[in-house]
């Protein structure tokens, strides 16, 4: 259910000495409300029930408090505002209605020009950011091709019967673009092989997913890994960016439920974030998984901090 913005998170160091130029996050950052000027919009999707229906570690719902509490200290390089929009949870009800009504939340904060950053929480919530994207494309005259780039050890494609959980996101997207006759454009980078079994990558396959593997995301394979990058966003008119923190080597992102023994290199993350920005046609990103119970010294929620501001800058 939505919460307002708690804005007592926002707090950290202040360098009064050194005047505007000396400012963080928590001294920019602001509530959002209907009508403010275009920027950044955060929002949290404290939620681990998919993660939990998937039998994975939970913990993930405290993420988006420890990301915003990453963040607040962070010093302030912004030429747009940043606001905390609030959270949709889902203490009080099933995965679906906070999926649904997250969806709603990004449709409303996109229909208000603002570029919504959800922070989770399990990656379920790709289900929902999708949605509320998706509903924002049919609204416009010619409804735009979207693509969804997920950097993640996983493909995220599980099967599932009647409920979805933090596996099966894409599955489900790829159904309903089936379902509504629109095309599934999805881009999975940094897949382990030991972490997917062969029926995710045949099903992938028959979805015809562009994807790399964990092992072909090393620096020595960069211009490969932006060319085909590249040939993705081509195709699409909207990006939508989702991060799974377990994309990363367990050392630098142990706060997640399932580590990764390889994973993909900030730089190289980095560097092919910084393309898609590029590109000029990204819409919405999302960074999903954080645990802070399993996290370490704050490892995992600085490196999403880091990455959180990159994607905003
Ligand atoms: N989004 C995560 N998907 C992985 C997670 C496994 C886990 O939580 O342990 C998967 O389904 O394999
Ligand atoms: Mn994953
Ligand atoms: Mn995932």
């Amino acid at each position: 259910m939505f919460k307002v913005p708690d804005m007592s998170v926002w707090n950290g160091r202040e360098d009064f000495l050194e005047g505007a130029l000396g400012t963080r996050w928590h001294q920019q950052v602001s509530a959002w409300h209907e009508g403010a000027a275009p920027g950044v919009a955060l929002f949290g999707f404290p939620c681990e029930q998919g993660v939990s229906r998937n039998l994975g570690r939970t913990g993930a719902k405290t993420g988006p408090q420890a990301i915003r509490r990453a963040l607040a200290s962070h010093a302030w390089h912004m030429t747009k505002p940043v606001y905390d929009a609030g959270d949709i949870g889902c203490d009080d009800c099933d995965l679906e209605s906070a999926q649904q009504q997250l969806g709603d939340c990004v449709k409303r904060l996109l229909e208000q020009q603002q570029f919504p950053l959800i922070m989770g929480g399990g990656h379920e919530m790709a289900y929902g950011s999708w949605q509320g994207l998706n509903q924002f494309a049919h609204e416009q005259a010619k409804p735009p091709v979207i693509g969804i780039i997920n950097f993640d050890a996983h493909f995220d494609l599980r099967a599932y019967e009647a409920l979805g959980s933090s596996g099966t996101p894409f599955k489900q997207i790829a159904d309903k673009c089936s379902a509504q006759n629109t095309p599934f454009h999805y881009c999975c980078l940094g897949v382990a092989q030991s972490s997917n079994t062969q029926a995710l990558f045949a099903r992938a396959d028959a979805l015809g997913v562009s994807y790399r593997l964990d092992e072909q995301m090393g620096v020595v394979y960069l211009t490969e890994t932006q060319q085909q990058l590249a040939a993705f966003i081509k195709k699409c008119d909207w990006l939508y960016l989702t991060i799974d923190l377990d994309v990363l080597p367990a050392a630098i992102a142990p706060g997640v439920s399932a580590p990764a023994a390889r994973g993909v290199g900030l730089e190289v993350l980095e560097t092919l974030i910084a393309d898609i920005k590029a590109s000029g046609k990204l819409k919405l990103a999302d960074i999903a998984e954080l645990n802070p119970q399993l996290d370490i010294d704050q490892h995992t929620a600085r490196t999403a901090a880091r990455l959180l501001g990159l994607i905003a800058r």
